[in-house]
């Protein structure tokens, strides 16, 4: 692929700028409750009018300050999504001068919720006068309460040059489901490969009514569980789950907190993967790490394994290299590819590159 990128450069280098999507976290204290209030206003988390869903976001975020900031304080305060996004950004960049040499290549980063904000990545990207924009979600499963709400964002905010195309999704890439596997084999090993152990795939989950509009997130997560399987090969007791979930709504399950309950039931221990999140963050330092494994001890779930999460892994940081070159090489919209539901790439996913037209 780098080849063919390379052979369509013969004039000066192309300026490429890839930007990361990723969520964003409190950096501070003081930060959670306006990282709070950002959430809960995004309309693609509360799916009500305006005029409702910002009283509501300052009220939901004025009650939930006070558990988030405890969790937060397990973590120093702050949220470690940014360093880990930066780190990822970096070796990214590094990789891509190497496979693109032909181009200059600079990553940015566009926080949804917290600094850096998409708004302050729009203007650097638009100062770096880049011809090619590759938006590159941190979420490998597209949802509308994620990829669609940072791409939403974007197209808001961004006034520069270039062709602008995204990669709306990437539940089965290659190097990210190796590196998942290598992930789950590197902790199974380290815990002395247990026997009558479950194999929990962990997501983030979603209220049910969001899936029942159409949402292909559930789907995917399964389909990256499925590919992740395969790749491990042998006999895996395995099984998909949901945690964070926050309100009254029904969200899908079964929850992680179910799943030990009942591996508990059946005299099995878990080893338990985070498949929706590439980094560590609250989720996984505090609830994987903490509210669950208390769990697990509390229903005699033993052992209790906790896979790391991405992060740097050689092959998911070379597998969104790949992405990113195939993007760059790719004409949109003729690559064969299988088709979902995806809201971006309206009801096609062409290789899964979907151009933004502003
Ligand atoms: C796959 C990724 C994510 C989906 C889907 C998602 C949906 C979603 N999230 C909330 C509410 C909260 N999420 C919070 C933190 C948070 N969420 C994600 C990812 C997804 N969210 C990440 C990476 C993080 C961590 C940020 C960090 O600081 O490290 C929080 C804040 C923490 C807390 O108070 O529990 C909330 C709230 C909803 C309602 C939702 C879908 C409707
Ligand atoms: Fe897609
Ligand atoms: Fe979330």
């Amino acid at each position: 692929m780098a080849e063919s990128l390379m052979a369509r450069d013969a004039g000066p280098a192309r300026r490429v700028a890839v930007v990361l999507f990723n969520l964003g976290g409190p950096d501070r204290p003081s930060a959670v409750r306006p990282f709070l209030f950002n959430l809960f206003a995004d309309p693609a988390i509360i799916q009500v009018p305006a005029l409702v869903r910002y009283p509501l976001a300052l009220m939901i975020s004025w009650l939930r300050q006070a558990s988030a900031k405890a969790n937060y304080a397990r973590m120093g305060g702050a949220s470690p999504l940014l360093p880990e996004t930066e780190a990822q950004a970096g070796a990214l960049q590094a990789l891509l001068a190497t496979q693109a040499p032909s181009c200059r290549v600079k990553t940015f980063i566009a926080m949804r919720y917290w600094r850096p904000f998409t708004a302050a990545a729009a203007r650097e990207v638009a100062e770096f006068e880049p011809d090619e924009v590759v938006l590159l979600p941190l979420y490998p499963q597209y949802s509308t309460t994620t990829t669609a709400s940072s791409l939403k964002a974007w197209r808001a905010a961004y006034r520069g040059s270039g062709r602008v195309r995204a990669i709306c999704c990437y539940p089965t890439q290659k190097g990210l489901v190796e590196a998942h596997a290598q992930r789950i084999l590197g902790a199974f090993e380290a815990a002395g490969r247990p026997e009558k152990l479950r194999l929990l795939f962990s997501a983030h989950g979603l209220p049910e009514k969001v899936i029942e509009a159409g949402d292909p997130y559930q789907s995917q997560v399964e389909a990256t569980a499925a590919a992740v399987v395969q790749c491990l090969g042998g006999e895996w007791d395995w099984q998909v789950c949901y945690q964070s979930r926050v309100g009254p709504l029904k969200w899908i399950g079964p929850s992680t907190a179910e799943a030990i309950g009942q591996a508990a039931r059946e005299g099995l221990g878990v080893i338990v993967t985070p498949i929706a999140f590439v980094s560590e963050h609250i989720e996984t330092l505090v609830e994987l790490d903490h509210d669950y494994a208390v769990l697990a001890e509390q229903e005699g779930c033993r052992p209790y394994v906790r896979v790391p999460a991405l992060g740097l892994h050689e092959a998911f940081i070379g597998g969104l290299a790949d992405l990113v070159v195939g993007c760059l090489n790719q004409p949109v919209g003729v690559s064969p590819g299988a088709p979902h539901q995806c809201e971006a790439c309206y009801g096609q996913c062409p290789g899964r590159v979907v151009e933004i037209v502003r």
